[in-house]
């Protein structure tokens, strides 16, 4: 975005200068930043007059997290999520830039249904709401949505998507990747065959699903969409982008797929790297969700992949449910967990405190290969002199068990509740400006 010109624009102006003393540069060694005007104007060992000091000692300064998969609720279920309470949830978690899903009501499927979320972000200031378009017509899966005129709206829409459901259609998936082509769009692909996985399908196919009695969900469902989406880039010469990876015969594909030099690129939700199908044991549908959770077998080769690159970023599927929609027998209930406020720690835990991954490289997957897979100028660019000051500041010695009554989300299905997790997300910035300052959100 060029355009960041908000209803805090004016504020922004006047913010006042930050100092932050002290932080572990992203990995990259202790260093001050100086944020000025939005920008970080200095950077190595400071001292400012006038300057708000932000003591950074102990902390990890990451550039601002983007999440490439957010369902934000609004328009339409205000009731389980807005703008405004998921862009809290998201500055929270350390996050400055959120890709917000196209299944809302009414489906973001016209340029002026972009350019309305866009604005309501805007107005709301606390991160950078960007949207994805719907591939079809009301996600209908039977006519492509005004994909151009969203391309070419103020939203300037690159990410399509009809997340929730699978464009699986080979003809019109085709046909849509042609088109994206164009402006240097990208199709994201909730990867489900609804012949192999059905609605109703919630249980990770296999013995447990066999014990528990519910519909199975099996890993192929997702795999041959998976290999027809990389042919049909490769055929096409356009670039697919894989939603919430859950499988090692997945990965399997996108590494083969890569090898070859297809444009495919991958993400991984925190909950497919560490909770496991057993969760599904006593019937709480916290834990339904799609695709579902995987076998311990899965979980190992997602964390692999992520750790060499095959899975390229990491995002959250945060999707939010109200009360009276989860709250069923677990075949009633939706589908779908919370994810914005806990994704930095779940990926401290699992990958940087095992030794799978380094900050910096945390810092590739959750900002810099993110923002450029969804073509968001401004954010995930390095923590330098000149560049917008979109930034967090982590503790990763923190260790902190989840209370998800004090979540910022209206909704209340957190699966980390309870859970014991390393990090704690001390402050965020968005272009200068704190959203987070000493863990509370900056309204
Ligand atoms: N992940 C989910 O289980 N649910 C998502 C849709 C989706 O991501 O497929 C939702 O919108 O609730
Ligand atoms: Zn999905
Ligand atoms: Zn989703």
């Amino acid at each position: 975005m060029t355009d960041n010109t908000n209803a805090k624009g004016a504020s922004d102006a006047m913010a006042a200068t930050y100092l932050i003393k002290g932080a572990d540069l992203a990995g990259a060694g202790a260093g001050d930043l100086l944020v000025q005007d939005g920008v970080i104007t200095r950077a190595g060992s400071i001292t400012a007059k006038d300057a708000v000091v932000v003591d950074a000692d102990g902390l990890v300064a990451l550039p601002g997290l983007v999440d490439l998969h957010t369902h934000l609720r609004e328009p339409g279920r205000e009731d389980a999520e807005t703008i405004a309470t998921g862009s809290a949830a998201a500055a929270a978690g350390g996050f400055t830039a959120v890709l917000a899903m196209a299944n809302t009501n009414p489906v973001t499927d016209t340029a002026e249904a972009a350019e309305r979320i866009l604005d309501l972000g805007r107005r709301c200031g606390l991160v950078d709401v960007q949207p994805v378009g719907a591939v079809t017509k009301s996600l209908g899966g039977e006519e492509l949505a005004e994909l151009g005129l969203m391309a070419r709206s103020r939203a300037r829409v690159r990410v399509f998507s009809d997340d929730g459901r699978c464009v699986h259609d080979a003809r019109l998936m085709r046909r849509a990747l042609e088109y994206i082509k164009a402006f240097g769009g990208v199709i994201s692909q909730h990867s489900q065959d609804p012949r192999l996985a059905d609605g109703n399908a919630c249980c990770h196919e296999g013995e447990l699903s066999g014990r528990l009695g519910l519909p199975g969900w099996p890993g192929v469902a997702e795999e041959v969409i998976v290999a027809r989406d990389v042919m049909l880039a490769r055929h096409t010469n356009s670039r697919v982008h894989v939603a919430h990876v859950s499988t090692a015969g997945s990965v399997e594909v996108l590494r083969w797929a890569k090898a070859q030099g297809i444009a495919v690129t991958a993400e991984v939700t925190p909950h497919h790297l560490l909770l496991t199908t057993e969760r599904l044991a006593t019937y709480d549908p916290t834990f339904k969700v799609n695709p579902p959770l995987r076998p311990q077998e899965d979980v190992i080769e997602l964390r692999k992949a992520l750790a060499d690159g095959t899975i390229d970023a990491v995002a959250t599927d945060h999707a939010p449910h109200a009360r009276h929609d989860k709250q069923h027998a677990f075949a009633e209930a939706a589908f779908g967990m919370l994810g914005l406020e806990q994704a930095l720690q779940v990926v401290a835990t699992v990958m940087v405190h095992e030794g799978l991954m380094t900050w910096a490289q945390v810092a590739a997957a959750m900002s810099a290969t993110p923002a450029r897979i969804a073509g968001l100028a401004g954010h995930g660019r390095p923590l330098a002199v000149g560049e917008p000051a979109n930034l967090t500041l982590v503790d990763p010695a923190a260790i902190v068990t989840v209370d998800a009554g004090r979540s910022h989300s209206l909704s209340r299905n957190n699966p980390w509740h309870g859970e014991t997790l390393r990090g704690q997300v001390h402050a965020t910035f968005l272009r200068g400006r704190p959203t987070l300052l000493d863990q509370e959100v900056q309204v």
